[in-house]
């Protein structure tokens, strides 16, 4: 289920601004990248374009798949808002996607994530009855029913309350385990702990330029890394120090 991508000069223009360029990133199959900058530095607009949600006008973006085919069709999409529809219950939302191509469910298979995601029980639960990190929980579940390789996700966990986030983090590392993950992020701890390596968008010149940085280097914590560990302040530290600044790259 792993799949590696490459990123080679991916730029974006709007109108006569342009957000970044030259930007270039190796995502190994199964590893977590964080993505983090400014807010306004393009982030959205990256994932959007990697994912094929988006493409604007002015753009250029070189991006190869390790197995040679395209990217399009293999890609799970978890946003800050749940994007739950209201209108279908739990399970019906998990198996949304079916329904549309016509497919058969997996009842079973969703269920079982439910399950996986605490939310046992609840499958005929319509939306609004669900807290918000119940419902961020329905859409990890969905996003994982989709079984695609690669999974973006912007801002998945910014929505809830701290220790809310705390548990997803637990969840999804686990769940999206093998997964190639591209999260947007703006919290510096959250990308520490959950990812293998951080892309930052940073201010340049004339436009947004990226730098490919590990997370932990010389460390190999479990993930989520533990909130307890003393490289893991540091790091958070230097991350801070970086994001505020714009630093080069080393
Ligand atoms: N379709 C569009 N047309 C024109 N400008 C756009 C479009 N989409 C985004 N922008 C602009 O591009 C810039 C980057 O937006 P984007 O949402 O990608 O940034 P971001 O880093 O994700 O921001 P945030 O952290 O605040 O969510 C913003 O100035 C935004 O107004």
């Amino acid at each position: 289920m792993s799949l590696g991508l490459s990123l080679n000069n991916a730029r974006i223009d709007y109108a006569s601004h342009t957000l970044f360029r030259d930007l270039s990133a190796r995502l190994d199959a199964g590893s977590w990248t964080a993505l983090l900058g400014r807010s306004g530095c393009g982030k959205s607009s990256l994932l959007r374009l990697l994912a094929g949600l988006e493409m604007p006008d002015h753009h250029t973006l070189e991006l190869t798949t390790d197995d040679g085919k395209p990217l399009a069709g293999r890609v799970a999409w978890m946003a800050q808002q749940d994007l739950l529809l209201p209108w279908r219950r739990v399970l019906d939302n998990l198996c949304l996607g079916d329904d549309l191509h016509r497919r058969p469910r997996d009842t079973e298979r969703a269920r079982e994530l439910l399950a996986a995601v605490g939310l046992e029980g609840r499958e005929q639960a319509w939306p609004d009855a669900l807290s918000g990190g119940q419902r961020q929980r329905v859409a990890l579940a969905r996003t994982l029913y989709q079984q695609a390789p690669v999974v973006m996700m912007d801002e998945p966990f910014s929505a809830v309350d701290a220790i809310t986030r705390l548990e997803l983090h637990d969840l999804a590392s686990r769940l999206l385990d093998g997964r190639t993950v591209l999260m947007v992020t703006h919290d510096p701890l959250e990308a520490l702990r959950l990812a293998d390596q951080l892309l930052v968008l940073r201010p340049g010149r004339d436009s947004q330029q990226g730098a490919v940085l590990d997370c932990l280097p010389g460390l190999s914590p479990p993930r989520p890394v533990p909130l307890d560990l003393p490289a893991l302040q540091q790091a958070q530290s230097e991350l801070i120090t970086r994001l505020r600044d714009g630093e080069e790259t080393p």
